[in-house]
């Protein structure tokens, strides 16, 4: 039984704790924000502190997962714990669709009824959110963000940290850079550089 340490307290956590509890063979152990002053067991859970993770580590053999919905807190967080990657657990919904020869990374969460297809590649530390789709060959760097019924399509490539909002689509073949935004129900049909938010359909960039 794999034991699970999650980060993050939120309503994105809420969502992840639902999903361990989903799958067979894992066992949610504890929620861990700075929020909770002191490690503490209440019931099955124990609640404490962001850095009460290394005691944790160090009585059980655990997996941890950043529950953090905003893409640049998250890769803060990455940065300053510096852990393996193999410390972090990949998650992924048992409703989900896999397809052949796909690469996902350390940490990645696969929400329920996520659809990725033949050959996309995906980072560390994304979050694919229900029900999006990621076709065939594309490729999301670390800590993307696809949300809830966001459309990829075939051979897009998305940089870190990039958000694709709520119901959002990109045609094939786009290059969308890092730490770009793109507004919930757009529609991307140019590439975009680095760190650009692009709203509307087709989308504007407004930055
Ligand atoms: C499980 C979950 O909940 S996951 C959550 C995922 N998050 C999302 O999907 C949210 C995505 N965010 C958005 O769409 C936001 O509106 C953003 C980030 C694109 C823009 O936010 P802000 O910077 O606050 O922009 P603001 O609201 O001031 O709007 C700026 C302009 O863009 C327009 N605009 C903003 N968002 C959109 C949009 N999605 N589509 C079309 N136009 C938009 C506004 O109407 C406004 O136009 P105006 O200047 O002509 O009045």
């Amino acid at each position: 039984m794999k034991k699970i340490v999650i980060i993050g307290a939120g309503g994105h956590s809420k969502v992840v704790q639902d999903i361990i509890r989903a799958l067979d063979g894992h066992r949610l152990m504890a929620i861990l924000d700075d929020e909770f002053k002191v490690l503490k067991k209440k019931g099955e859970l124990y609640f404490g502190p962001i850095s009460s993770f290394k005691d944790l580590f160090i009585h059980f053999e655990c997996k941890l997962i950043i529950a953090i919905g905003k893409n640049d807190i998250r890769m803060k967080l990455v940065n300053e714990l510096n852990l393996d990657p193999m410390d972090y657990e990949t998650v992924i919904h048992p409703t989900a669709v896999i397809g052949q020869d796909v690469m996902i990374g350390s940490g990645t969460v696969i929400m329920p009824n996520v659809v990725l297809n033949a050959g996309a590649k995906v980072g560390n530390q994304v979050i694919l959110n229900t029900s999006s789709v990621i076709e065939h060959d594309a490729h999301l760097k670390d800590f993307v963000h696809i949300a809830p019924n966001a459309t990829v399509t075939g051979a897009v490539r998305i940089g870190t940290g990039t958000l694709l909002g709520a119901g959002a689509a990109v045609i094939p073949s786009i290059k969308i850079g890092e730490w770009c935004t793109v507004g919930a129900g757009s529609t991307v049909i140019e590439d975009m550089q680095d760190e650009l938010t692009a709203v509307g359909s087709p989308a504007r960039i407004t930055n």
